[in-house]
């Protein structure tokens, strides 16, 4: 078979490029499925756009997409959550949170920004003006105006914002349930051997956190702190519920629980 040929038989999989995704880019890298997919990363907003679109088969998608898939399976045991702060999801702001009269939200992201509209109105209870970026825009975060920012640059700029919200600890604080901001989801059903064995490519990733770490050197953050404490990958029967209760907030299926007389 041409190289061209064999390209075209493998299972197009889109992956966060963040350090968060480092453990499971290693347990893929260091098995045997490596062989029958194609990694493609980008920024989670991207992942979910090429899922919709369909140049890619299953890929690691913010779930606040999951209601715009015509189709859409769960296939793995793992995902980005949280049970407690996550540490790189937060709204980051000069001022405290009362005094917040604007909130730059993140290109890069489609839960986290989904959340924070969600926690705004649900758990802080405030109505600040929300403003789409399109291009980096954290040198904007001044005075009044905040931002929600994810990811490796959130981790940076917590090195620069005086007050950080965590969405995180924020959600679990109002629901008692963990967070989910990503799951492996596909938009075909894929063979059994594929999923099964993709399965046990993340569970290796993440039994061989200390070569991620080892792997990518980063001073901004202690990474083995970062998966460990803050990001939680197994994707458990609380995490689920966890995320249909959000997926029912942002599909205005849930009423407001807070505002009523
Ligand atoms: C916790 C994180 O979760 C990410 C947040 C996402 C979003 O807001 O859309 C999508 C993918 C996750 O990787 C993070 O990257 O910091």
């Amino acid at each position: 078979m041409s190289a061209k040929l064999n390209q075209l038989n493998k299972i197009k999989v889109g992956i966060v490029n963040y350090l968060n995704t480092k453990p499971l880019i290693y347990g893929i890298q260091h098995s045997a499925v490596a062989e029958r997919l194609l990694l493609i990363q980008d920024y989670p907003a991207n992942v979910a756009r090429m899922l919709m679109e369909g140049t890619i088969d299953v890929g690691l998608v913010p779930v606040a997409v999951i209601p715009h898939l015509q189709e859409h399976h769960i296939i793995t045991d793992y995902c980005i959550g949280c049970t407690g702060a996550v540490a790189s999801v937060g709204i980051f702001s000069e001022v405290p949170i009362d005094k917040i009269e604007k909130v730059l939200l993140d290109y890069q992201s489609r839960t986290s920004v989904a959340l924070a509209k969600v926690l705004l109105r649900e758990y802080w209870q405030i109505d600040p003006e929300l403003v789409d970026t399109k291009s980096d825009y954290r040198g904007a975060i001044k005075g009044t105006t905040a931002g929600v920012v994810i990811g490796d640059r959130a981790l940076e700029q917590r090195k620069v914002s005086p007050y950080i919200y965590d969405l995180g600890e924020a959600w679990i604080d109002l629901t008692g349930l963990p967070f989910v901001f990503a799951a492996w989801v596909s938009n075909k059903p894929l063979p059994d051997d594929f999923i099964s064995a993709f399965n046990s490519a993340n569970k290796l990733g993440l039994e061989n956190i200390e070569k991620a770490v080892a792997e990518n050197p980063y001073r901004v953050f202690d990474l083995h702190k970062y998966y460990t404490a803050h990001i939680s990958y197994e994707l458990t029967a609380e995490k689920r519920k966890g995320l249909k209760m959000f997926l029912s907030f942002i599909t205005e299926q849930r009423a407001v629980i807070s505002n009523t007389p």
